[in-house]
């Protein structure tokens, strides 16, 4: 039984009731409990997983509290920022305090118990010239793992070099019994190595001198810098004017002076030249960058982690989830292409990377800066609304000319000699003319597989997915109709299924055609495809763009994927063979996207020294979206665009929060979407609240993977005021079992 005099602490129990809960101390622990430390805690009749926080909300009885069982680590992890962050991330995002926990403290870490013990590898001694010849002789990866260890400071997990090396348990035991490897096995090897080991293309890092703009930029980001305190940065330059010569100043500044940095990136693999920049430039100086990726293993993560937890490391670089990095002294948070919504996450918690990002600068007193060529409306409408400062660059650097855009109508393009083109005639020549030029072209088209539907002209009966509301795309290459959503596949049947006619086949075009269309216009080309499909194979991708970068490759044809901050100085030609996808989705942002692809899509043209050139294909040429793009008028279009934003209430005047209901009984979901929406209208009006409620209908896609969907909108102003409402009421409503709901707050994904 604890004394009155105990250490009394609150934890909150991943799990548990999300309230915090008093605990007693036992002597041999205190000192591990401090407010941000892990602890195991009993709580009913199980040991849970908590973390201690600050303050006693009320008097307690010592008498009656628990002990601690344990403490995970003899410090504490979660730093007191990043703690209310998670409170803030569960009352705005209407997510359990569980998944947030979960997501800032990363299973590796949760689940760290007793020290480890790592299997380490490291040379026996330096190998003799005879000793390397008959190892490159004989066995040459082991002659590999024999250099890269010779380039190393110290032992390297075996597991790693394993995995990095493509090398077997019994070469690496080889190498041992020849002598020239020892093994070395250590408890808690955490601190023996750094992840750095060059996976990403190591970039040389010339001196630049800062353009005007540049200077100007970032003499105000210092500014912000200098006065220490919370101050978000809207940088808007321009494809190729150098935001990230200025992200990467900012940064090295902030290191210098013993700050800790969050680089913030849509996605790592997509992104390698600016990770690369960053690490040659942080290894002159003896930093460590930990690069946070999906890809990790268990134990990478935990080491990267616990490094930042510790202050070894103080600059993390990564996708979303890097924005809760452990990271002490922050004080400055960059997220790059902040338009892009690979930001916001699809489970709970459904958060936005960059919103979050601004939100924890402003609990740490940090500077954010949040770059893009075509920031999202609501950034820039935050620059108005919120004063965030901005930054414009309105050159590429080098005085290097923004590409001319041409617009191909291809309403007339049907008519020419052609036929149904995929390619129109200008675009072909275009092509042509580079590769004998020996210039490089990128293709775009945002659609995988061969032909888009299969149809039967005859009964016009569409081959579809059995469990979900789409077309089935067909698939050449491994001669397949595929599901892009759920991933289901068949062999196409040679008639039509339904009628047997034999004009059955496959209309529209997606990147395998194109690549095949390209490949007869110029023969010799080297031709490469670079989609989902061939982004499965990690090291395929990373091989096609070395390929294309050091010109093995003249024509890339891609997805859009493509289009995120790729440098290849000698493209001069970008084509974007349906530039209407991207306007049919019915998306509010539909306008917007489209833009922002156009102009990001020109942007990967000229970026060396000789000019680039973009053809747009449409069979919209007079939308706005495209026109604006093709003059690059930024400021056109946003004032077309926010004028129809405000007319409709739609972000950034208003927030969206989309109530999602699924389930198997599709009559059954629209009842209770109905009865919950009723509901709700008149609760809403008893409270005073000002909600907007649209819906319930049919989501677009309204079945997936056997699961029909209906959804309702809410347009909100103030999110934090009204949601906690609208859960509280959720909790009360009696809703089936057979039907589940979804709150997305501020959703980017609409369908
Ligand atoms: N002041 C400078 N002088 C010369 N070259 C520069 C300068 N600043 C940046 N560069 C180079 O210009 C190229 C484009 O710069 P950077 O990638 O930073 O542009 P960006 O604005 O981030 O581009 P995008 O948004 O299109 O991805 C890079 O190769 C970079 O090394
Ligand atoms: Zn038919
Ligand atoms: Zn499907």
């Amino acid at each position: 039984m604890p004394e009155a005099s105990a250490h009394i602490i609150e934890v909150l129990p991943i799990g548990g009731p999300e309230k915090p809960l008093a605990y007693a101390v036992p002597a041999r622990l205190k000192g591990c409990t401090a407010p941000g430390a892990l602890v195991r805690v009993p709580l009913l009749n199980r040991s849970r997983l908590g973390l201690v926080c600050e303050g006693l909300s009320e008097e307690i009885d010592p008498a009656r509290l628990k002990f601690v069982h344990d403490a995970l680590y003899d410090e504490p992890v979660v730093s007191p920022d990043l703690l209310k962050l998670a409170l803030w991330l569960s009352r705005y995002y209407a997510a359990s305090l569980e998944s947030v926990l979960e997501t800032i403290v990363p299973a590796p870490v949760r689940a760290i118990m007793a020290p480890r013990t790592t299997r380490l590898l490291a040379l026996a001694h330096t190998p003799t010239p005879e000793e390397m010849d008959a190892l490159v002789r004989r066995a040459p990866r082991q002659a590999d793992l024999v250099r890269f260890l010779e380039q190393q400071q110290g032992p390297v997990p075996r597991s790693l070099l394993m995995s990095r090396l493509k090398l077997s348990s019994p070469s690496c035991d080889a190498l041992v019994k020849k002598g020239l490897l020892k093994e070395v096995v250590q408890e808690d090897a955490r601190e023996v190595y750094t992840d750095d080991l060059g996976e990403e293309e190591a970039l040389p890092t010339k001196e630049v001198t800062l353009t005007e703009e540049q200077a100007a930029a970032l003499a105000d980001i210092e500014l912000s810098l200098d006065a220490n305190e919370f101050r978000p940065h809207l940088i808007h330059g321009v494809t190729g004017s150098g935001k990230t010569e200025i992200y990467l100043r900012a940064l090295e500044r902030v290191v210098d002076e013993g700050g800790s940095v969050i680089f913030l990136v849509p996605e790592v693999a997509l992104t390698p030249q600016t990770v690369g920049r960053l690490r040659s430039r942080l290894s002159k100086r003896g930093e460590r960058v930990v690069v946070w990726h999906s890809h990790l293993s268990a134990g990478e993560r935990a080491d990267g982690w616990m490094a930042m937890a510790r202050g070894e490391a103080r600059v993390v670089v990564g996708a979303r989830s890097a924005i809760f990095a452990p990271l002490k002294n922050l004080k400055l948070i960059i997220v790059d292409e902040e338009h892009e919504p690979a930001y916001k996450q699809a489970e709970s918690p459904r958060y936005h990377g960059r919103d979050v990002a601004v939100y924890r600068s402003m609990l740490c007193g940090a500077v954010c800066l949040l770059g893009s060529a075509t920031p999202a409306l609501e950034s820039l409408y935050n620059v108005e609304t919120k004063s965030y400062r901005l930054n414009r660059l309105s050159k590429r650097v080098d005085d290097r000319q923004l590409p001319s855009v041409h617009i191909v109508d291809m309403k007339r393009e049907r008519l020419s000699p052609q036929g149904a083109a995929t390619i129109s005639s200008i675009l072909a020549d275009k092509l042509l003319e580079r590769f004998e030029k020996q210039e490089q072209s990128i293709l775009f088209l945002n659609r995988r597989g061969y032909s888009t539907r299969m149809i039967c002209p005859d009964c016009s009966y569409v081959a579809e997915c059995p469990h979900c509301s789409v077309t089935l795309t067909y698939h050449r290459t491994d001669n397949r109709l595929k599901c892009h959503i759920c991933g289901y596949q068949e062999r196409p049947t040679k008639g039509c299924p339904k009628c047997g006619s034999a004009k059955y086949r496959g209309i529209g075009f997606g990147t395998q055609r194109i690549e095949e269309t390209v490949q007869k216009i110029v023969p010799r080309a080297r031709i490469m495809r670079l989609d989902t499909d061939t982004m499965s194979k990690k090291h395929l991708f990373r091989k096609i763009l070395s390929d294309f970068r050091t010109g093995k490759l003249d024509i890339l044809v891609g997805t859009q994927m493509l289009a995120k901050g790729l440098d290849f100085p000698n493209v001069t030609l970008v084509g974007m063979v349906d530039a209407d996808i991207a306007l049919h989705v019915p998306d509010f942002r539909a306008a917007e996207r489209t833009f922002q692809l156009l102009v990001q899509v020109a942007g990967r043209a000229g970026r060396g020294d000789k000019a680039g050139e973009v053809v747009v294909q449409t069979f919209m040429p007079h939308s706005p979206p495209i026109q604006y793009a093709r003059r690059a008028d930024f400021e056109g279009f946003l004032q077309e665009e926010l004028e129809q934003r405000r007319e409709f209430h739609y972000p950034p005047f208003r927030h969206l929060v989309r109530h999602l209901f699924r389930g198997r009984n599709p009559e059954k979901v629209a009842f209770f979407a109905e009865q919950w929406s009723r509901q709700l209208e008149e609760r809403l009006e008893k409270l005073g609240h000002n909600v907007e409620i649209r819906g319930p209908v049919a989501a677009p896609l309204e079945k997936i993977k056997d699961t029909y969907r209906f959804h309702l909108w809410y347009f909100v102003g103030n999110v934090s005021r009204i949601l906690p409402d609208i859960v509280a009421l959720r909790k009360d409503f009696p809703m089936d079992e057979d039907v589940v709901d979804v709150l997305d707050v501020d959703p980017v994904d609409l369908v």
